[in-house]
């Protein structure tokens, strides 16, 4: 499968001006892309368009070939930076997770989430264990691009190394394309990515 940007303009309303114009980009399943570029460039905004939770004044994202489906799962996932913002408080995370497509056993095991962690509100979990849920989440039978944008900044190194390890895996054994904001440098060392600068 092929994840295109094409010709992509965004601006948003409450900001003068826009955030970018005419931005292309092309990434296949099984491929990883690293998106780079400085502090307020619009990296963020570029991902939340390629999920489609943003719409672009001008030009379109394509899933080979066709619009992003309006209804049902989405196949392009994202993981958010700040975990705590991603999910309803008011749920526990077993309800969390049973949002979108049914997640197997063999993730939430790979992710290290723990039974008991299942009934449990996001507000009584620490980042790095909410942050596993949501990428459990977001690896649903039908994902086929996964996007994460600064997911692990936040989170100490032995964390951020089981979760890259997963995820490098997991995408890998599923052809899922990854697509990943950073700063970090030896991470970006670690996927081996190709860059897209911005
Ligand atoms: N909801 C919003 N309303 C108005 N302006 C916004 C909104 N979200 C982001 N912006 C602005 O759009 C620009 C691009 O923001 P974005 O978060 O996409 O950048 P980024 O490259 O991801 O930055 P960083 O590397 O710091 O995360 C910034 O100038 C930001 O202030």
């Amino acid at each position: 499968m092929i994840l295109e940007g094409r010709n992509l303009t965004f601006s948003y309303e409450e900001k003068e001006g826009t955030v970018f114009q005419n931005v292309s980009l092309k990434v296949e399943s099984g491929e990883r892309a690293a998106i780079l570029g400085p502090s307020g460039f619009g990296k963020t905004t570029l991902c939340k368009i390629l999920a489609g939770y943003l719409k672009p004044q001008a030009g379109e994202v394509l899933l080979d070939g066709k619009p992003l489906p309006k209804k049902g799962y989405c196949p392009v996932q994202m993981i958010w930076q700040h975990p705590e913002r991603a999910v309803n408080p008011r749920l526990r995370m077993r309800d969390t997770l049973a949002d979108g497509q049914e997640i197997e056993e063999r993730i939430i095991r790979e992710l290290g989430i723990e039974q008991d962690w299942m009934n449990r509100y996001p507000q009584e979990l620490s980042g790095g264990e909410l942050q596993r849920f949501c990428i459990a989440r977001a690896l649903g039978r039908d994902t086929r691009f996964l996007i994460a944008d600064e997911i692990s900044t936040m989170l100490d190194m032995i964390t951020q190394s089981q979760i890259w390890n997963f995820l490098l895996k997991e995408t890998k054994e599923r052809e899922i394309g990854l697509i990943v904001v950073s700063h970090s440098e030896p991470l970006l060392q670690k996927i081996a990515a190709r860059s897209i600068r911005f």
